[in-house]
């Protein structure tokens, strides 16, 4: 099952690119670097604030989650440092990503390369509903690796 839901976007600069799903079942679209001027060469375990040169109308009830590419981390180690970046429904400013460089070689980002994947998402609001305590559950109060390895 596959939902439609249509996102209004603006290009901001004549560099930007409308998003891109690369296949028909992908769950994110990519996102395309958008800047003027020279590459960003991002150095070893350094991290830069990306620009896309777009903006986008997400409705109320959604939210956009920017996500690394596996190619990107797997072959060259960048991922995204916020993963997922929330984007918020009532954000009307230009779409940015956070890449960081785990790698022990410098990553050039040249305008025009896809840089991170966005997906769209439904969003539950919590009601905080303050009580004094909460219902038993079996696991209670362990995490952390409490059932083992
Ligand atoms: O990777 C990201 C993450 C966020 N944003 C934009 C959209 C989002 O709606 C806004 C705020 O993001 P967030 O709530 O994560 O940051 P904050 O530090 O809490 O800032 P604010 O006080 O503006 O909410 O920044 C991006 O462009 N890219
Ligand atoms: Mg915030």
């Amino acid at each position: 099952m596959v939902i439609d839901v249509q996102i209004r976007i603006v290009l901001l600069t004549e560099r930007a690119k409308l998003p891109e799903y690369k296949s028909t079942g992908a769950a994110g679209a990519d996102l395309f670097a958008a800047f003027d001027g020279p590459p960003i060469t991002l150095a070893p375990k350094a991290r830069a604030i990306i620009l896309t040169g777009i903006a986008l109308e997400i409705p109320a009830g959604a939210e956009a989650q920017i996500r690394p590419r596996s190619g990107s981390t797997a072959n060259h180690g960048i991922i995204v440092l916020n993963s997922p970046g929330t984007i918020d429904s009532d954000y009307r400013g230009e779409i940015k990503v956070i890449l960081f460089n785990t790698s022990d070689a410098p990553f050039p980002v040249n305008s025009g390369d896809r840089i991170a994947q966005i997906v769209f998402a439904p969003v539950l609001r919590a009601q905080f509903d303050q009580t004094d305590d909460l219902p038993h559950s079996l696991r209670g109060g362990g995490g952390f690796g409490s059932t083992g390895q």
